[in-house]
């Protein structure tokens, strides 16, 4: 039986990060937590929280309903939240924080883990220290393409499933420094395309493969994103030169991340840091929670914001 909520304790967390896609890590091997849309927003919030781009549980297969289809394929489960709340299938960077974390606390030697996602199992492949790697698996390309509205111009964008849905946004036109000033604003696109939601990458060449900006579902601009990065490189390779194998460089905002297009899969290959330990204190759960029944006093309702973590 769960908890209700964990306003009776401290919850420790980890913050982590990926080329500055960060997370929020919370340990919960038991799966104690019942980790509501309202407490993740109110962690990820970057002025009343600690601030995050999502948060990631840490919960091992056996304790966690929605991972019983893995038991005895994978011991551990990311349960992966965006800073709104919602719940994504899959998250490049955070799987490969996720790896780093479980090694560093001890729970996993280095080498290869198999880690349970909603997306379904991914390999990873965690050294004693430096850069992680994730088999991905195959892209999912959608036929033709969507047209996306993002930087003020209607895009033909191409739509990749890397586990979670995105829409590749060429700007053949323009160079990594004029990306770098562009005014992203928030994409519009049809829902009919993409009824869950999607993830909106604007892509240029550059001297060593691409440069890309990201506007997330559930988040908004973030400095990086791992499967974002995937469905730029494949989507990128699949229009140059068609086939795999392709290793594409591809450079964001928060760092550089390498995409390895296989027969089958695609690696993706990055820095997975862990930042700084920490402790949620129980008098701010509990407000964060009241805010969110609405019994909070005049003015704590700032806790919670209904917007982004980058609000
Ligand atoms: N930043 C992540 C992707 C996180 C999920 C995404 N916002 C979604 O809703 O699909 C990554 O590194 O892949």
């Amino acid at each position: 039986m769960r908890r209700p909520a964990p306003y009776d304790r401290r919850v420790r967390y980890v913050k982590g990060h990926g080329t500055g896609n960060d997370f929020v890590i919370l340990p919960d091997a038991d799966g104690d937590l019942d980790l509501s849309t309202q407490l993740v927003r109110a962690i990820c919030h970057r002025g009343t929280g600690v601030g995050a781009d999502g948060v990631l549980r840490v919960v091992l297969v056996a304790a966690e309903p929605a991972a019983a289809a893995y038991l005895g394929a994978a011991r551990w489960f990311m349960d992966y939240r965006n800073a709104d709340g919602s719940i994504a299938e899959m998250c490049g960077n955070g799987v490969r924080v996720f790896a780093r974390y479980l090694v560093d606390a001890g729970y996993e030697m280095p080498g290869s883990l198999v880690i349970a996602t909603r997306a379904g199992l991914r390999s990873v492949e965690v050294p004693p220290a430096g850069d992680v790697s994730v088999d991905m698996g195959p892209p999912a390309f959608a036929a033709g393409t969507v047209p996306v509205t993002v930087v003020g111009r209607e895009f033909a964008a191409v739509g990749v499933s890397m586990g979670n849905p995105h829409a590749v946004c060429f700007a053949d036109d323009l160079g990594p420094s004029e990306l770098a000033r562009l005014d992203l604003g928030a994409p519009v696109f049809p829902a009919e395309a993409f009824p869950d939601g999607v993830n909106v990458e604007v892509v240029v060449p550059s001297a060593d493969g691409v440069a890309m900006r990201v506007f997330e579902r559930g988040v908004g601009e973030t400095a990086s994103c791992g499967t974002g990065a995937c469905a730029v490189a494949v989507a990128w390779a699949a229009r140059v030169g068609g086939t795999p194998p392709s290793e594409v460089l591809v450079d964001l905002p928060g760092g550089r991340l390498t995409v390895d297009w296989r027969e089958t899969t695609v690696i993706l290959r990055g820095p997975a840091v862990l930042v700084s330990d920490g402790v949620l204190r129980p008098e701010w759960i509990r407000q964060a929670a009241e805010v969110a029944s609405g019994t909070a006093a005049a003015g704590a309702q700032a806790l919670v914001p209904a917007g982004t973590g980058r609000s």
